[in-house]
């Protein structure tokens, strides 16, 4: 009999039942709540009169709405200038005050983005169900958790019930052997993994990330590749639990002690898919292959090697993909056959859920460090992703090594990432950003993104172009 795989085995653990017609209700242990996708729910709990069914495992925390800008930041939330954030980010406050939910606030210890603050704080541990209103909660599948988003109406009926109506997805391991060249990380895995099998890829899978590559990896770096699975179409994106894993839940605030912190590692040890366990689809890669990455077009598996091209359109014989190539050209206002190096940049961000932990950021500023940001370049927003993040990078003196190069310090929160707060691109510009989605618009109404690591956005930011990190000088 073929063995189990990770996800088999988190989803055994938590199946409720099994219905005939493929549905099945699985007990969630963790729900994250954030500001945009949970009022409806906790009104729909109201009007019906009900009460979340187990408070101490639902987190909450302002991320999608708030300012980054220390100055308005410090005024508080009813100071937010933006009617429809300042209502967002009050009615979180509210909800969790009346529901008696535990909410890390605007300027608490503790806040941050869902998934940069969730995994710090040991919210999420491995081995849980984790869900949350949020399209890239599977970045808490980095260290073998059930994570994937859920839609409002789902929010609502996991407060109520703790459980969650869905259905089995099918296996998919994605193995990367081989080492990684210097400047080659985390993001620029994933955007190849993205490259190569596209967007609608992972479709119906839940996806493991095996082999040497992640292997090697430290745990945000899986955080990192998890948190992109949604963009390469699987809702679920998870790493096995291996004593990296262990380690770094030593000590968080929510992670068992004493004699269950024993009992949870040994069970812990077991997530990992057994030796004989199969897949329905598998995925190779040589990691020792991959360069740094940058996305050209407006999808994120429109990406390409730094030290590649643009592809042109007429060398495209599939129609369906010349028109894409060609609208997105057009919309990026870059020429096909052009170098990748060749972009300019406008604007930079180094922040969001994918790269905002505290290794992203010192990447950036070993790149940074002695350097200045070129004049040409109108900004550069380095967000830590979580108070906690910021507080460590500070007691590095990170903060100081981005200020003197030029670069805008921020509080923490999605910022950048989308355009639901004040930080967005101008019509026309293009950024080196390290977000994960590139779509029309995303950071801003015709504002074009480019998706990079960290270290790359630094020297992008140095450079005023797109430029291969590895050969800054
Ligand atoms: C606002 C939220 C629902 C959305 C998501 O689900 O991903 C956002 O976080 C995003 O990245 O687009
Ligand atoms: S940082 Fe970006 S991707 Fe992550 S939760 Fe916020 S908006 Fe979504």
């Amino acid at each position: 009999m073929a063995g189990k795989t990770l996800y088999d085995k988190l989803w055994d653990a938590h199946l409720v039942k099994q219905r005939d017609d493929g549905s099945a209700l699985i007990y969630i242990d963790r729900h994250i709540l954030h500001e945009v996708t949970s009022p409806q729910a906790f009104e729909g709990l109201r009007i019906a009169g009900r009460k979340p069914w187990r408070l101490d495992v639902n987190v909450a925390t302002p991320d999608h709405n708030i300012s980054t800008d220390p100055v308005e930041r410090a005024a508080g939330v009813d100071a937010i200038p933006d009617e429809t954030s300042r209502i967002q980010v009050k009615t979180l406050d509210e909800n969790c005050e009346y529901f008696g939910i535990r909410e890390f606030k605007m300027n608490e210890m503790g806040q941050g983005i869902v998934h940069v603050m969730g995994p710090e704080l040991g919210a999420s541990l491995p081995g849980m169900t984790v869900v949350c209103g949020d399209s890239h909660t599977a970045t808490h599948g980095a260290f073998a958790c059930l994570a994937h988003g859920i839609g409002t109406s789902e929010v609502e009926h996991v407060l109520a019930t703790q459980c969650l109506v869905t259905k089995k997805m099918k296996n998919m391991l994605i193995r990367v052997d081989g080492t990684l060249g210097p400047g080659v990380t985390a993001k620029d895995v994933v955007l190849a993994i993205i490259g190569k099998i596209g967007t609608a890829g992972g479709t119906g899978y839940a996806i493991e990330f095996a082999g040497q590559v992640f292997r090697e990896m430290s745990i945000e770096g899986r955080m990192t590749v998890c948190n992109m699975a949604i963009e390469a179409g699987a809702r679920v994106g998870m790493v096995a639990v291996d004593e990296k894993t262990i380690e770094y839940f030593k000590g968080r605030r929510f992670a068992p002690t004493g004699e269950l912190w024993d009992q949870a590692a040994a069970y812990w040890r077991t997530l990992h898919s057994d030796d004989n366990a199969e897949f329905d689809t598998v995925v190779e890669l040589d990691g020792s292959a991959i360069e740094p990455q940058v996305s050209w077009g407006t999808s994120p598996e429109m990406v390409a090697p730094v030290s590649g091209t643009i592809p042109s359109p007429e060398n495209e014989s599939d129609p369906v993909k010349r028109q894409g190539i060609e609208r997105a050209l057009k919309y990026m206002g870059l020429q096909g056959g052009s170098a990748i190096s060749d972009i300019p940049v406008d604007r930079v961000f180094i922040g969001s859920c994918t790269n905002s932990r505290i290794e992203d950021l010192r990447a950036a500023a070993d790149v940074a460090r002695g350097r200045k940001v070129a004049s040409t370049v109108k900004q550069v927003l380095v967000v830590p992703g979580s108070q906690m993040v910021k507080a460590q990078a500070e007691s590095e003196g990170l903060d100081k090594i981005f200020i003197e190069a030029g670069m805008d310090w921020r509080e923490p929160g999605c910022s950048m990432c989308l355009a639901m707060n004040a930080d967005r691109l101008g019509a026309g510009e293009h950024c080196a950003s390290t977000s994960n989605r590139n779509f029309e618009g995303r950071q801003g109404n015709g504002g074009r993104t480019h998706l990079v690591s960290p270290a790359m956005a630094a020297a992008a930011a140095i450079a005023g172009h797109i430029t291969d990190v590895r050969a800054l000088d």
